[in-house]
């Protein structure tokens, strides 16, 4: 028996921003009763730290020592997860513009992706953990029993995002949020360490013609086939 096969089992979700990944993440949590690590939160709260600090987001190393330092905690409360940063629920401040475009920047440097590996690692328990992100069935879990990576189009993922906007009261361009989506796409695929991409064991969805309820069911059935 390996270390890995004692531990608790992991459902990564993996794919771009829009895609579904933490929607989904989410319900497939709550009706297994799993734990939810939500990674992308992890990059946000080091650039919105970085931004809070005025450190220079191109001084890797600076950047890798506020990756280290974060003083952060998730808190549940009715079902709804926030972050919370020196004591101060930021749940709302890390979904802003300027903190996704500086988190992909962020995101980019090998030594801060270093720094937040093993806290990543240690949202794992039983009975289970889903974890939603970029590089969780490549580099974070690569033992993980079940792995889905999701797509959709950018146009489809950026139509997502508007209306998800919208519906909060922030107004934005629909054009706007498509070339953000198209640049975030190209810096977390293109970069060096840990790019988006399928792990070789993933199963790739691609959502951009399916709803929520659907997608759901496929990854249900999924887990329920790999962990039988
Ligand atoms: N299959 C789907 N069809 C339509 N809308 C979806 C689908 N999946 C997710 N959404 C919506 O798209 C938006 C972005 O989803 P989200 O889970 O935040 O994506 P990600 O975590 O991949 O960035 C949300 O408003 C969500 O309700
Ligand atoms: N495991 C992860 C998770 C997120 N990232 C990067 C990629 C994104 O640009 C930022 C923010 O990720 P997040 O999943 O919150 O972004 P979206 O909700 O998909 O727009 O962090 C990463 O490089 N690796």
């Amino acid at each position: 028996m390996t270390e890995h096969s004692i531990q608790a089992p992991v459902i990564t979700i993996d794919g771009p921003s829009g895609s579904g990944k933490g929607t989904i993440a989410k319900l497939v949590a709550d009706r297994l009763g799993y734990a939810l690590l939500d990674s992308g939160a992890l990059y946000r709260l080091t650039a919105l730290a970085a931004l809070n600090a005025d450190v220079d987001l191109n001084d890797q190393a600076k950047l890798a020592e506020v990756a280290a330092n974060l003083d952060i905690r998730f808190d549940i409360a009715n079902g709804e997860v926030s972050a919370v940063m020196d004591g101060k629920d930021v749940s709302r401040d890390i979904r802003m513009e300027r903190v996704s475009m500086a988190a992909s920047k962020v995101a980019a440097v090998p030594a801060v992706r270093e720094a937040l590996l093993q806290r990543q690692r240690d949202f794992r328990a039983a009975p289970g953990l889903v974890a939603d992100g970029r590089d969780m069935g490549t580099t974070v879990f690569p033992d993980a029993p079940v792995k889905i990576f999701l797509t959709a189009s950018a146009e489809e993922r950026a139509r997502r995002r508007y209306e998800q906007l919208r519906g909060r009261g922030v107004s934005v361009s629909l054009r706007d949020l498509l070339e953000d989506i198209r640049a975030r796409d190209d810096r977390d695929m293109n970069r060096a360490t840990s790019p988006l991409a399928p792990a070789e064991d993933a199963v790739v969805l691609d959502s951009t013609d399916i709803d929520i309820d659907a997608v759901l069911q496929k990854v249900l059935d999924l887990v329920h086939a790999r962990t039988q």
